[in-house]
């Protein structure tokens, strides 16, 4: 996989410009949703290479993170004169740099693109590392290539009009890149005041949780063995996302990896020791900050089959999950018989009151 350039920005307009004038290209589409088009777009509307760039609008969020959204994106590269020496620009969070990703991907079997991430989550995760998909069958991701932006420009002042629950949102990755990396990080987010936000301080963390995902994404790029470290609590994480998508109730991604965390930790402390008092803490902190989801056990059956679905596991059956020693200490390839999973579930319903 080619190497994607991750820019911090100091001065977006011209990191942006000689980001855009590095590639020699034909037409130059740019990507938004119907929110970033209003809150983000007016920020490089006056940028010279946007002038005549092509602007194709979707809806936002993950109910558009689909297959009609994608076919609509490749009609409009298709008519408004897209060749494979087009550039695409995707301006949004995680759904628009996932689906522009994919689009960029499988158009005129791939173009170049540059995302420009602005929710918190996009910037720490979803923009970096070249996955790119589509949620399909009603399952999260399950259509999608590894194929990376060429760069990616963090801006932070994309945040300013970010509110509280996307800024959680987010956030839920960088505390999985904190259980994955180690205990000063760690101990750090747990500190941080997420109601009266330091953005400066924010700003630290951001690229500290950028350059953890860079280095597992450069050791093991298409997640045959330590980028599954990435997936710490996506197993069930992705089960509440998919389980709430289908009732009609979508919750924020990052929200249902917390809840997926939970899970997971609880795992990872009975079958290989991750310390009590470290799973208290983490807890404590996601409980206080993003509630809870409601489930009874009859619903156990329905998020053990979503989790039948997750992309780590092989045709046995058996579900795949990575879970941590300790802070740091990665465990990937851990599985889980029904019987267990559904005692986390207990576990998780019992715990988050
Ligand atoms: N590819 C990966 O490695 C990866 C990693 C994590 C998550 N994801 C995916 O990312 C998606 C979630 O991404 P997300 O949390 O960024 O959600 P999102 O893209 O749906 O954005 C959340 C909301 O914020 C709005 N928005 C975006 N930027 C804004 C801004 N600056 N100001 C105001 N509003 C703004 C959007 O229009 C949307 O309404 C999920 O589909 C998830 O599966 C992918
Ligand atoms: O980059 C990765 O690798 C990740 O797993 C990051 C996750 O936060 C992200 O949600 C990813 O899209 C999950 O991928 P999937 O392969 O489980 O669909
Ligand atoms: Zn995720």
């Amino acid at each position: 996989m080619s190497k994607q350039e991750i820019i911090i920005c100091q001065n977006f307009k011209k990191e942006l410009t000689e980001a855009v004038n590095a590639h020699s290209f034909d037409k130059l589409f740019i990507l938004t949703d119907e929110h970033t088009n209003v809150q983000c777009l007016p920020l490089i509307k006056d940028m010279d290479f946007i002038k005549d760039a092509i602007q194709i609008n979707v809806g936002p969020e993950d109910i558009h993170k689909n297959l009609e959204t994608l076919a609509y994106v490749w009609k409009q590269l298709s008519e408004k004169g897209g060749t494979r020496h087009s550039l695409m620009i995707n301006l949004g969070g995680g759904m628009i740099t996932d689906l522009g990703g994919f689009a960029a991907a499988t158009f005129k079997r791939g173009i170049s693109y540059i995302n420009i991430p602005t929710t918190l989550l996009s910037m720490v995760d979803a923009a970096v590392g070249g996955k790119t998909g589509i949620n399909f069958n009603d399952l999260k991701n399950e259509i999608g290539a590894f194929c990376p932006a060429d760069q990616v420009l963090i801006n932070s002042e994309f945040l300013k009009t970010i509110d509280r629950r996307n800024l959680l949102s987010g956030y839920a990755e960088m505390l999985k890149h904190g259980l994955i990396s180690n205990v000063s990080h760690w101990a750090e987010l747990l500190k941080f005041d997420t109601y009266g936000i330091d953005y400066t301080k924010l700003q630290q963390l951001i690229g500290e949780s950028v350059a953890i995902k860079e280095a597992v994404v450069e050791k093991d790029p298409f997640e045959k063995n330590i980028r599954k470290a990435l997936n710490f609590g996506h197993t069930a994480g992705h089960a509440f996302e998919s389980f709430s998508l289908h009732n009609n109730l979508p919750v924020l991604h990052g929200y249902a990896v917390a809840w997926g965390m939970v899970c997971e930790l609880y795992l990872s402390h009975i079958r290989v020791g991750f310390p009590k008092d470290k799973l208290r803490q983490t807890i404590q902190f996601i409980k206080e900050n993003y509630g809870k989801l409601n489930f009874t056990c009859e619903d156990y059956e329905t998020l053990y089959n979503f989790m039948r679905h997750d992309k780590k596991n092989s045709s046995s059956g058996i579900i795949n999950f990575t879970l941590l020693a300790d802070v740091g200490d990665i465990r990937i390839n851990q599985t889980a018989t029904q019987e267990e999973i559904y005692e986390l579930l207990d576990f998780y319903s019992e715990t988050m009151g």
